[in-house]
């Protein structure tokens, strides 16, 4: 079953067509739902966690028979950051795998056209070449503190293809990078790097703290993309991908940890001292992904990290801290 890359599919061109955002109040959901909304699209269908537990097969089921939904993009997970996988691996493991295994054949099953499903970075390697090519996948060794969460997104991608070359069926998978932006998860423990940073030195800034412990010891490396510009590349692929191989969807720009923290301490505004607490997992070492499958593609990235640190921080002091 060859790539046909380049099959267009009318993702575009009817405004009315039934898409069902699984995940639609998260960090990627609510900025594709944005995204979506700002085409002009009318018929989204949502359901909140609550509404609809997709780790609940017969009720994704009775769902996908009432809505029969002409495209799904999938990004209702369980995520978390370093800490929050380090400690819940069965969370991790069995959530997403019942998510997107009852997500994907049901939406088989009942005549979707096309699937998107995300997975994300940490499905390489933890020494995989940098920049990391589509093709690393499975050739070494999982990064330990987020091996769960990475099976369980490899066994997504897998299934996918899966479906494609038993079925024939349109489903597609997207790799992005570490994301940020408005709506993310601020959790002081089980959030991701650049959230955690900012809610913490926001605090420390308010309380005139003089200093602030960050996690490791700096040197790892990692990729960031604004939500926002993800949002635009999964209408991109959705629009313009139908193919077997899975896309990584990165900025291809990468900072150490500690000039993260130094950004996000400058664009917060507080002026004490960092402190680095070495007895938390740096994890891997580094993860810049080879997105030039997707730019031959014709996507390219718009907002800058620290545009995006600021767009993201007025997002944060307007709606998450107390007024
Ligand atoms: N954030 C990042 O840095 C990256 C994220 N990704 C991927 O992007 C996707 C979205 O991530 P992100 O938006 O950051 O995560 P969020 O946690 O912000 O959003 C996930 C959404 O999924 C919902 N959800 C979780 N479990 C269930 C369930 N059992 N039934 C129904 N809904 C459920 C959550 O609802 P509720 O909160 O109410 O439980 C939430 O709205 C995921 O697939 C993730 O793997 C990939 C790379 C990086
Ligand atoms: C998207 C990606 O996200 C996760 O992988 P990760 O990138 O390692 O995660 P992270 O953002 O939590 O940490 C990045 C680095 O940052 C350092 N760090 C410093 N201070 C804090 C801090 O306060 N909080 C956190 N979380 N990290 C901190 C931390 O020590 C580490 O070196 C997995 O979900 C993985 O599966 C995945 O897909």
């Amino acid at each position: 079953m060859g790539d046909h890359a380049h099959d267009s599919s009318d993702f575009l061109t009817d405004k009315s067509a039934k898409i069902f955002v699984a995940g639609h109040r998260g960090l990627v959901g609510s900025a594709i739902v944005r995204k979506l909304q700002s085409l002009g699209f009318t018929n989204l269908v949502l359901r909140s966690h609550s509404e609809l537990d997709l780790t609940r097969q017969s009720d994704v089921d009775s769902f996908f028979a009432a809505e029969k939904p002409r495209f799904v993009i999938l990004v209702a997970a369980k995520v978390g950051g370093i800490h929050a996988n380090n400690t819940y691996p069965a969370d991790f493991i069995a959530i997403n795998l019942q998510i997107q295994t009852n997500v994907i054949d049901s939406s088989f099953r009942h005549g979707v056209k096309k699937l998107l499903f995300l997975g994300s970075s940490c499905i390489y390697p933890k020494l995989a070449p940098q920049p990391i090519p589509e093709n690393a996948l499975l050739t070494g060794p999982l990064e330990p503190t987020n091996e769960w969460y990475a099976i369980a997104k490899i066994a997504g991608i897998k299934m996918c293809q899966a479906y494609r070359i038993q079925y024939g069926w349109d489903a597609i998978s997207g790799m992005p990078t570490n994301l940020y932006g408005p709506n993310d998860n601020f959790h002081p423990e089980n959030s991701h790097v650049l959230p955690a940073l900012m809610r913490r030195f926001h605090e420390a800034k308010v309380n005139k703290a003089k200093q602030v412990v960050v996690w490791g010891t700096g040197s790892p490396l990692r990729e960031f993309l604004h939500v926002d510009d993800l949002a635009d590349a999964v209408v991109f692929l959705m629009d313009k991908y139908s193919g077997l191989e899975h896309l990584n969807v990165g900025s291809g720009k990468e900072v150490t940890i500690k000039d993260l923290a130094e950004l996000v301490k400058e664009v917060v505004g507080f002026e004490g001292d960092l402190l680095w607490d070495t007895s938390k997992p740096d994890g891997t070492p580094r993860k810049l992904m080879d997105s030039s499958k997707l730019l031959g593609l014709g996507w390219t990235p718009k907002i800058s990290l620290k545009d995006g640190l600021f767009d993201t921080y007025k997002w944060y002091v307007e709606n998450v801290v107390e007024q």
